[in-house]
């Protein structure tokens, strides 16, 4: 089977503009691939670069060489030097992104927020909003919050709506942000459990999980981005 995206030579280093133009490399050469129905997590200690190679294939940093080829309707896109109306294309379609916070939007309900990508991908409200309800009652998220915006809700209800919300779609590349940080134990396991439902459904999965049981349960294979270091960083 294809992979579902390729990693090579990626490389990626910040430049400080408000400090003089300093320039702090994070990686060079980073190379990967992620195939469908796995899941790939990506090890490393902190700062070694996990997010930011997420922000990397999700199209929110730019890459400063490499490329990131990904399976876009039948062809094959190279995401670093996509233009902005292909990033946008490909995150409809093809990326899906868990971050690891909601971003909240005032006025708007939990489940008018979990069920917004299926209706901008033209499936009818009271469909979409019957999968949303399905996905919040799996999360255990209280049916009385449901109708209410999650500015006030609690770290892990937020986080619930965001998992709901970047799980409804059947994008066939998945990136998961710490997406079980702030569960408790019950519903890492629900979550863990939908990971296990992509790959069965042929989704290509990476993800950064610092909770070892979760990393365990999931991982197919580990991706050490210590291995992408530059010469002379210390991680
Ligand atoms: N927008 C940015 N501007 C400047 N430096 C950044 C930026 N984003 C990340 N960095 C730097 O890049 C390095 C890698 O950060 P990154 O967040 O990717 O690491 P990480 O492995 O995900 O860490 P953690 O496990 O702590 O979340 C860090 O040294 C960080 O300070």
């Amino acid at each position: 089977m294809n992979p579902a995206l390729i990693v090579s030579d990626l490389a990626k280093t910040f430049t400080m503009h408000l400090r003089g133009g300093i320039e702090l490399p994070v990686m060079t050469g980073a190379a990967f691939l992620l195939q469908p129905g796995q899941c790939a997590v990506l090890g490393g200690p902190s700062g070694a670069g996990k997010s930011s190679i997420l922000k990397m294939l999700y199209g929110n940093y730019a890459a400063n060489a490499g490329q990131i080829l990904v399976q876009h309707r039948g062809r094959e896109i190279d995401l670093a030097r996509a233009e902005p109306r292909t990033i946008l294309e490909l995150r409809r379609e093809t990326i899906g992104y868990v971050s690891q916070f909601l971003r909240v939007v005032p006025r708007v309900s939990a489940l008018d927020i979990v069920a917004e990508p299926l209706v901008e991908r033209g499936i009818d409200r009271p469909q979409a909003t019957r999968r949303a309800g399905d996905l919040l009652s799996r999360l255990n998220l209280p049916e009385r919050l449901w109708s209410l915006p999650p500015a006030t809700f609690s770290g892990g209800e937020q986080q619930r709506v965001n998992i709901a919300r970047g799980f409804i779609t059947d994008h066939p590349i998945l990136l998961l942000d710490e997406p079980t940080a702030s569960l408790d134990a019950v519903n890492r396991t629900v979550v863990v459990d939908m990971i296990a439902e992509k790959k069965v459904a042929g989704v290509a999965l990476l993800g950064i999980f610092h909770d070892a049981d979760v990393r365990g349960a999931v991982a197919d294979t580990i991706i050490d981005v210590t291995g992408f270091a530059p010469r002379g960083k210390d991680v």
